[in-house]
Parts: C-alpha cells; sequence; structure tokens
C-alpha cells in the first residue's frame, strides 16, 4: 500500500524553483534514500511533507488523506514524524522531558506521553541520559535525542534528514542498528544523507533529485549505473 503520495509538488522561493514538479510514491513499510547534491530540494521536500511550508503547486497525500499545505502539528498527529538537519532540542530539558513533549502531541494525557517517552527512552538507549539536561549532551547523543523525540510522535512515517552526519564509524553503526530496528516496527522510513556508503546499504529505493527535479528513482544497483545521476554528482 502506498503510504506517502507526492504529486506534482513544486516550491518556489522567488525566482527559484527549490524543488520543480516532483512525484513520487513510498509504500507503508519501506526504507527511501532521498538523495541529490547540495542544494537538490530535499529539506525543503521535507518541510512540505512535514508541513512547514506549503507547496507552491501539487499534492502530497499520506494514508490516502489529502495533507497538503497542513500544520506541522497536524501533520505530526496525523503520523509524519521528522528530525531536523539543524537539532530542536530543548536545551535546559531534561532528555525525558524532550521526549515527553514531543509524545504529547500525539498523547494527550500526561501519564500516557510520560509512557511513551519512558519507553522511546530506553529504545534508543537513552536511559542514563533520561534526566540530564539536553545541553550537556554530547554531538551523537544529542542526534540519537533528534531521533528519540520524531519516535516519540509516534510515527507512522518518520522523515531523517542527516541523522549520521558527523559521527564517528562506531556511532554510524549504532545509529544505523537502530535506524533498522525502528524499521522492524513497521514504520516507514524516508531519510535524507550524504554518507552514500549509508544510504546504498540502508535503503533498497532512491529518490534522485537535482536542482530541484527528479532525474532518478530505483534501486541502488541501477543509480550508480544512471546516466543522469551520475552527471550530478559528477557537476557534468
Ligand atoms: N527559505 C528559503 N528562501 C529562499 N531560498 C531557499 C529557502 N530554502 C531553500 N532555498 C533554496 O532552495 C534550494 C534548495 O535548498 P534545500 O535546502 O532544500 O536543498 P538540500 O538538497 O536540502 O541541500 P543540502 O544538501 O545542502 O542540505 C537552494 O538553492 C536553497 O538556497
Amino acid at each position: 500500500m502506498t503510504l506517502l503520495s507526492v504529486d506534482g509538488v513544486t516550491k518556489r522561493f522567488g525566482g527559484l524553483a527549490a524543488v520543480s514538479d516532483v512525484s513520487f510514491e513510498v509504500p507503508e513499510g519501506t526504507i527511501t534514500g532521498l538523495i541529490g547534491p547540495n542544494g537538490a530540494g530535499k529539506s525543503t521536500l521535507f518541510s512540505m511533507i512535514a508541513g512547514a511550508q506549503r507547496p507552491t503547486a501539487g499534492r502530497i497525500s499520506f494514508a490516502g488523506k489529502d495533507i497538503t499545505g497542513w500544520q506541522p502539528h497536524e501533520a505530526a498527529r496525523a503520523g509524519v514524524g521528522r528530525t531536523f538537519q539543524l537539532m530542536r532540542v530543548f536545551g535546559s530539558m531534561t532528555v525525558l522531558e524532550n521526549l515527553t513533549t514531543a509524545a504529547h502531541l500525539r498523547h494527550r494525557t500526561k501519564a500516557s506521553a510520560r509512557a511513551v517517552a519512558e519507553r522511546v527512552c530506553a529504545e534508543t538507549n537513552l536511559g542514563s541520559y533520561a534526566h540530564r539536561p539536553a545541553a550537556t549532551l554530547t554531538g551523537a547523543t544529542k542526534k540519537r535525542l533528534e531521533l528519540a523525540r520524531a519516535l516519540a510522535t509516534s510515527p507512522r512515517l518518520l522523515l531523517l534528514d542527516e541523522v549520521l552526519s558527523g559521527l564517528t564509524p562506531t556511532e554510524t553503526a549504532e545509529a544505523i542498528s537502530l535506524i533498522e530496528q525502528v524499521h522492524a516496527q513497521g514504520i516507514t522510513i524516508v531519510l535524507v544523507e550524504h554518507v552514500m556508503q549509508v544510504v546504498m546499504s540502508l535503503c533498497p529505493r532512491l529518490v534522485v533529485l537535482d536542482f530541484g527535479k527528479l532525474i532518478f528513482t530505483g534501486s541502488p544497483d541501477d543509480a550508480v549505473k544512471d546516466q543522469a545521476v551520475l552527471d550530478a554528482y559528477l557537476g557534468a
């Protein structure tokens, strides 16, 4: 079943088409890699799916509903979770408070939000940091918290924006295993990532953007043989 459908989506900033007439579908239960050179429009597309930006044209459907132009909290309540390239955790709040706040979006009572936060905290190996202010965490742990915050909104679709960048090889391996664990729970994932080896191993399906246009959808094996993809990455 198609969970997410992006249909002819365009976003213009003045004269610049950051995303230009992009269409693709994401089947439920899959991991899709959204890749492309710097400035290709990946973050802008994520923002439109998550409701942070309204498309200039086109339609975004989620679980059969037209969610085009919905507000971020409406998209989150419908089941679209996301992380941000620039981390937006609340520094003065503890890890558990950050997670409880996120869980509140979907779980209305204090007790149920807290229970979800505690479960996610344990699942993401943040238990030993639960009562520490988020500002005191190191970069890799903060990134884990950002992912945990998205998970605490109980998403059906999780949009991950460069959650692996800047991590050491050990931290990368841990993060990959966490993403696989999330996927095994049945959560559909779309991830933006520059570390190509990671994309190739995690994502059986790729969507490639270049200058706002969709230039490829298909397997990583086919992507590395595709002339348009090669040209985009070699700057041809
Ligand atoms: N709010 C904005 N106002 C004007 N231009 C913008 C805005 N947001 C993005 N752009 C432009 O739109 C284009 C696409 O940007 P976007 O950040 O979506 O690309 P990206 O693929 O995520 O890049 P990166 O890999 O560098 O994060 C770029 O040319 C960028 O400068």
